[in-house]
């Protein structure tokens, strides 16, 4: 398994992760724990803010809280100087218990309610991404009423298609995202917003899939945003001072994963704004950018306790672990990869082919198919590798398994970020009719 960050095998042969044993991490905190690398993820917000302070343009980084919303890492955000972007009144409400400043906030999503747009109002948030007609015309009249003008950016669809897994391709024309570039629906959205007394266009917005490891997309993208812009600009004489190329700079989860270095994207994307932008004589607008995986994918490990085995000779052998699909349910949407080793046996020989199954009523409860480990035991600790994004973001409780706990770990010290869910937890919303409370159902 690939060591990200601070992570290191010590000198008991045992993975460390901020300078702590994962051995004493999963003794103290049990298992399934998502073990977050603080020093990384901090590193990861200041490489794209150096980046950027070295090309001298105005820019904004604003985390993709999608990837990990919880009030800990809002905190280190907020710390690093970063803005935060949120799709739903949950991320909006845990980065205001937070303590997030709301004018940095940046609302998302392709069906915001009208309650999370009065939340956002009253919050009084820093811009909205507009995605669609109804949402204009939604935003405008709640702003009305609350007598606000709110600063907004139109989601544009620019017709690029990213190398990535169709389901987190989002830039392409069949998307449920956005208005499109090519038929005319962003430039009629850009009229309206402009006759619409109470939102502020700031500018426009793209976003053109996840996990991409080129810089070509970003060109494209800032390419076909300069040739809109000077056409706004030249027939309705709207100048925007922003423009936002969204997120989706790929992280390593597996051998083969070739993430450039987060300055090259940045380098590529202010180089791009810069030559296209200065192609059509127009002011260099700020450049607003939302990576999400990028800044905590590859600080995450989870580890698990192994428990069963099953060999089938000359098929498999399956490994079972006390999690799975619940706390990391990628492998089974998008058959996503992952490294793993054993935390308790970092230095032995791996020489057993093996396949890591989760514990789900669910065949398709894989984790890894096909990893090479030491000869596994039950009650060895296995770490997953890159778990930091989209992991506790998609957890669920199917089966009713508990959620775990999420650990910070920085210079031999670790926190609780996250506790693990307890049996209380599961049945707190549940409610027993009254006429299901008695013994048998008369008949
Ligand atoms: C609009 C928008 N911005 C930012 C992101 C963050 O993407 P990533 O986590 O790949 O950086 C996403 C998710 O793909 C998104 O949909
Ligand atoms: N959840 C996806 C990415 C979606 C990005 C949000 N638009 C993943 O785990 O890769």
């Amino acid at each position: 398994m690939y060591l990200h960050g601070t992570s290191k095998i010590n000198d008991k042969g045992h993975l460390e992760i901020g300078g702590v044993d994962s051995t004493e991490l999963a003794q103290r905190y049990g298992t399934p724990l998502y073990v977050m690398d603080e020093a990384l993820v901090r590193r990861r917000c200041r490489e794209f803010v150096d980046a950027f302070q070295a090309t001298g343009l105005k820019f904004q980084v604003a985390y993709a809280s999608k990837a990990l919303c919880v009030m800990a890492m809002c905190r280190i955000v907020e710390q690093e100087g970063l803005s935060l972007d949120v799709v739903s009144d949950g991320e909006l409400y845990t980065a205001l218990q937070a303590g997030f400043p709301p004018e940095r906030i940046h609302f998302h999503g392709n069906n915001k309610t009208p309650m999370e747009i009065e939340m956002a109002l009253d919050a009084g948030i820093g811009c909205f991404v507009v995605d669609n007609l109804t949402e204009l015309r939604l935003l405008n009249a709640i702003a009305g009423e609350k007598k606000k003008q709110v600063p907004i950016l139109l989601r544009i669809t620019p017709g690029v298609e990213a190398h990535t897994h169709e389901y987190i391709s989002t830039g392409q024309i069949d998307s449920k995202f956005g208005f499109d570039l090519g038929n005319g629906a962003a430039f009629e959205a850009v009229h309206e917003a402009s006759q619409s007394a109470h939102v502020r266009l700031l500018g426009i917005h793209s976003h053109i899939g996840s996990q991409i490891f080129e810089v070509e997309g970003f060109s494209l993208a800032a390419e076909k945003m300069a040739s809109f812009a000077s056409r706004v600009r030249d027939e309705l004489q709207i100048v925007f001072p922003v423009i936002n190329l969204g997120g989706g700079f790929g992280v390593r989860y597996v051998e083969g994963d070739t993430p450039l270095p987060m300055s090259t994207y940045v380098e590529a994307i202010a180089e791009a704004v810069k030559t296209q932008f200065h192609a059509v004589s127009y002011p260099m607008p700020e450049i607003w950018i939302e990576p999400g995986r990028s800044i905590v994918g590859d600080a995450g490990t989870t580890l698990y306790t192994v428990g069963t085995s099953k060999d089938i000779p000359g098929v498999r052998k399956y490994v079972a672990v006390d999690g799975g699909m619940t706390d990391n349910p990628r492998p089974a949407l998008y058959q996503s990869e992952y490294e793993a080793m054993l935390a308790n046996r970092a230095n032995d020989a791996a020489d057993e082919q093996v396949s890591i199954a989760g514990k789900c009523c669910e065949s398709g409860d894989m984790l890894i198919w096909d990893v090479q480990l030491p000869a596994v035991n039950s009650g060895d600790i296995l770490a997953v590798a890159s778990t930091g994004a989209y992991n506790y973001a998609m957890a669920s409780n199917y089966n009713r398994i508990r959620r775990p706990a999420l650990v910070f770990v920085k210079d031999g010290e670790s926190d609780l970020a996250v506790k693990r869910e307890t049996h209380e937890d599961l049945v707190r919303n549940d409610v027993v009719p009254e006429r299901m409370k008695q013994k048998e159902t008369a008949r």
